[in-house]
């Protein structure tokens, strides 16, 4: 049913990318952030400055998971270690005061401001599989690292089409751990009450795919919407199926 295999009763879907064209956003976002941290940093030391690189190092580093680990992650690739601080440290703090909460905070007003300015928008195929899933009658929840989720669902009307939702402010309550580790996704499966083998995970994040795969979950489908290999490293990290869209499956489930 919907390309997917017969045993499936429920459907975890990522957000960032998956859903909506927000994956590009967050990278924008993470760019101008290190950016401006990695010049202020080579100012300082002396060092070569070295941007971020919005494709290898989001990828690798970032990409699906929770906001602060995503600071700490690409800082120690850099071997840089910051103190983590706490959840209201200004984004305007000083070079010397920087803190992992602080440059996150930073990433997180920058997002708010694309989005504010830009909009969101939804994959068409994807807001067509929804609703097929829904007249399926298949269980639909969205698991994402992100905190802004509950805002892009109900902006881009996407709300009304899940049952649950996982994100990035349950994970913090619930002191749940983010992706790559699969505990996101097995928390939408239990929220949706349903056992994990019969749950498909839909992700287009190297971390994502892997915390499918993690979780031994009845498919992994790997969304490719970069191209340059992406499929491949998707497949490798743990994606059973790569589409470039949803809408590819609900022609294979014709
Ligand atoms: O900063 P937020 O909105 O809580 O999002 C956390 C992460 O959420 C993920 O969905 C994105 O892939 C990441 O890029 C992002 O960093």
């Amino acid at each position: 049913m919907l390309g997917l295999p017969d045993h499936v009763t429920a459907l975890l879907f990522d957000l960032d990318g998956v859903l909506t064209n927000t994956a590009a956003v967050h990278d924008a976002a993470w760019k101008a952030t290190f950016d401006v941290f990695l010049r202020a940093r080579a100012e300082r030391t002396g060092e070569a400055f070295r941007p971020f690189d919005a494709d290898a190092d989001y990828a690798t580093f970032v990409d699906g998971k929770p906001r602060e680990d995503g600071v700490r992650d690409f800082l120690a690739s850099r071997e840089i270690h910051l103190p983590d601080g706490s959840p209201d440290d200004p984004a305007d703090q000083p070079y010397e005061e920087t803190t992992v909460a602080g440059l996150g905070n930073r990433k997180n007003a920058d997002l708010l401001r694309r989005i504010a300015s830009d909009g969101v928008e939804v994959y068409e195929g994807s807001r067509r599989y929804l609703r097929a899933a829904r007249e399926a009658g298949l269980r639909r929840a969205v698991v994402s690292s992100s905190a802004n989720t509950r805002q892009v669902l109900e902006v881009t009307h996407l709300a009304d089409l899940v049952e649950e939702r996982v994100d990035g402010v349950t994970l913090r309550e619930k002191g749940i751990e983010g992706k790559p580790a699969p505990d996101s996704f097995l928390e939408g499966a239990r929220v949706l009450g349903v056992d994990p083998a019969r749950a498909v995970v839909f992700e287009d994040a190297l971390s994502g795919v892997a915390a499918g795969r993690a979780g031994g979950f009845g498919a992994v489908v790997g969304v490719d919407r970069l191209g340059h290999g992406h499929g491949d490293a998707l497949r490798e990290h743990g994606a059973t199926v790569v589409v470039t869209d949803l809408a590819d499956l609900l022609e294979q489930g014709r």
